[in-house]
């Protein structure tokens, strides 16, 4: 095996260093575990061959070394799971291993797994390391101080339902974004409050304000901003969520939805975070791009709204053809008996895009670009529609 350097461990325990991309990924899960970093290179669960092996012996730590260890015992579980589950996206490489680890698996430690290996892997990357800032930041603890004293949130699915009863059309969730890895700036003259009261005179059901500030120019000030200004369709916070403590936040600062994607987070996480958005009062719109993370997502107890991303995140590819492909036959007779609400996301921009995706089987929509690049946002969403769906 070329490029490898195999260290066993007492007793019996092997790592590997490799230069070869990783089959078998190990992600760590949101559930919050405090590992700390170093420049220790990513991990991955392998059996080891025998004849490249050499031995070395590590003697076991204290008490904080043990708890590290099966923290990161764990963490391995969880990252097995998710690589079970489909998920390419990887977690940021755990960097600080166990250094008297004395356990029950055979790891691989990759090198080159401290690259990420495309846009959507970068940001989660990205993401991981804001999210552990702000969290030093801003404890738990005190943001469900805030919450007690947050004002209600608003019922996105009964908006999205409401405006599909009134209208007839898919319900619309315009985005308030003003750039994309994809596409870049798409609107410089960007007033965040008035694009979305623009919005809501043209008839949206529901806002998207995009929150991630290196990738899309947002903000969470974005989004208090428009829950501040008396705007009234309920707003989801598209984020890329990979910790619960991300939901709290995003309530806190006026979120009446938050984005979940299934190419990202285990089914555990999924459930664990629905859970948290059902006592936080806010919906989840759970995203797939694929038929397994629609399988997936599908056997979920308690979700509400599914979006399909024609978007293929990993590559930017848009074909609105897989929202449909995705809705078709026994996918499409589960989610009706299910009363799901699915929206169509991305690469939507003529009322011909929007008549495919409704026949396909959508209630709502999810459109950001074709309308947030019209001078007047609003008269845009008459554009996209083929009429004035205004109230
Ligand atoms: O839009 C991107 O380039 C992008 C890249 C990586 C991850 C997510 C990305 N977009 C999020 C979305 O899916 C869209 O903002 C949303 O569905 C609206 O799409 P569109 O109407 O095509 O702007």
């Amino acid at each position: 095996m070329e490029g490898v350097i195999s260290l066993k461990l007492t007793p019996g325990i092997s790592f590997q260093c490799s230069d070869q991309l990783p089959k078998f990924l190990i992600r760590r899960s949101s559930m919050d575990l405090p590992l700390r970093r170093s420049n220790f290179p990513a991990i991955r669960a392998q059996q080891v061959s025998n004849n490249t092996t050499t031995t070395i012996s590590m003697k076991g730590g204290g008490e904080e070394d043990a708890l590290k260890a099966k923290e990161w015992e764990v963490g391995m579980y969880q990252n097995e799971l998710a690589a079970s589950q489909g998920i390419r996206i990887r977690r940021r490489p755990p960097t600080d291993p166990p250094l008297h680890y004395d356990g029950c698996f055979e790891f691989c430690l990759q090198d080159e797994g401290n690259t990420p290996r495309n846009i959507l892997e970068e940001i989660i990357w990205q993401k991981d390391f804001e999210v552990s800032q702000m969290k030093e930041m801003k404890p738990l603890a005190s943001l469900k101080e805030f919450i007690e004293n947050a004002p209600p949130t608003r019922d996105f699915v009964g908006a999205l339902k409401a405006a599909h009863s009134r209208t007839g059309l898919p319900g619309l969730i315009a985005e308030v974004k003003k750039a994309s890895p994809s596409r870049g700036i798409l609107r410089e003259n960007f007033d965040p409050v008035e694009i979305a009261q623009a919005y809501e005179k043209g008839g949206a059901a529901c806002l998207s304000v995009l929150t991630d500030e290196k990738y899309f120019k947002g903000s969470f000030e974005n989004l208090e901003a428009i829950r501040n200004a008396g705007v009234k369709c309920p707003l989801l916070c598209k984020e890329f969520v990979i910790d619960a403590w991300q939901i709290y936040y995003a309530r806190i600062k006026g979120a009446d939805a938050i984005l979940l994607i299934a190419a990202v987070l285990p089914d555990l996480d999924i459930r664990y975070m629905v859970k948290i958005c059902k006592m936080l009062g806010l919906a989840a719109l759970v995203e797939v791009h694929d038929e397994r993370e629609m399988d997936r997502v599908l056997g979920i107890e308690g979700i509400e709204l599914i979006g399909i991303n024609n978007r293929n995140l990993e590559t930017f590819e848009v074909d609105i053809s897989n929202t449909k492909k995705l809705l078709e036959g026994e996918r499409g007779q589960l989610i009706r008996q299910k009363d799901i609400i699915v929206v169509g996301e991305s690469g939507l921009f003529t009322p011909d895009h929007v008549a495919y995706v409704q026949e396909a089987g959508v209630k709502a929509v999810l459109v950001g670009e074709s309308i947030v690049k019209q001078s007047d946002p609003g008269k845009g969403i008459g554009g996209l529609f083929g009429k004035d769906i205004s109230v």
